[in-house]
């Protein structure tokens, strides 16, 4: 039986759709785990998946960076972001952000659907594997 991992969950508005199907094909997986998303993401899943989903603000107005708190603080363990590659947005700081935190503290990340699929159905998901935490040295001191 997999540990219930920590898992972030969150789309822009243009790719809400595919976000909500590619968790609705993967309920049985998810609803194992704990999920946490993006304020509108987050209602969104609820609704489509009616599982729990511990939801921070909407990402504009903070949301992305509360998730890279959680990254930073060690909660997630895998982050699905489908970032829309077409179209600007206002909060793109935050973006970046909360991707560069991603890389920082080496969460799994999967930003398209092909991505997302191998990461949840990967045996070392839940599993045995030992995600590295990396050790920046002085640069990492408080
Ligand atoms: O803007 C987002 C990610 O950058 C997502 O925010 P919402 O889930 O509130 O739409």
């Amino acid at each position: 039986m997999p540990t219930a991992q920590h898992v972030a969950l969150v789309a822009h508005d243009n790719m809400k759709v595919e976000l909500l199907r590619w968790a609705g094909h993967n309920r049985g997986t998810l609803s194992a785990h704990h999920l946490y998303a993006t304020g509108t993401t987050g209602t969104m899943l609820e609704f489509e998946l009616g599982l729990p989903v511990h939801r921070f603000m909407s990402g504009p107005i903070g949301g992305d960076q509360q998730i890279g708190a959680k990254i930073a603080e060690g909660v997630i363990d895998l982050l699905v972001f489908f970032w829309d590659p077409l179209e600007a947005q206002p909060h793109d700081p935050d973006v970046r952000a909360l991707l560069r935190l991603g890389v920082v503290w080496n969460v799994p990340m999967a930003c398209n659907t092909a991505s997302a699929d191998l990461l949840i159905s990967s045996p070392l998901f839940g599993g045995e594997y030992e995600r590295h935490r990396p050790d920046y040295g002085q640069r990492s001191a408080p």
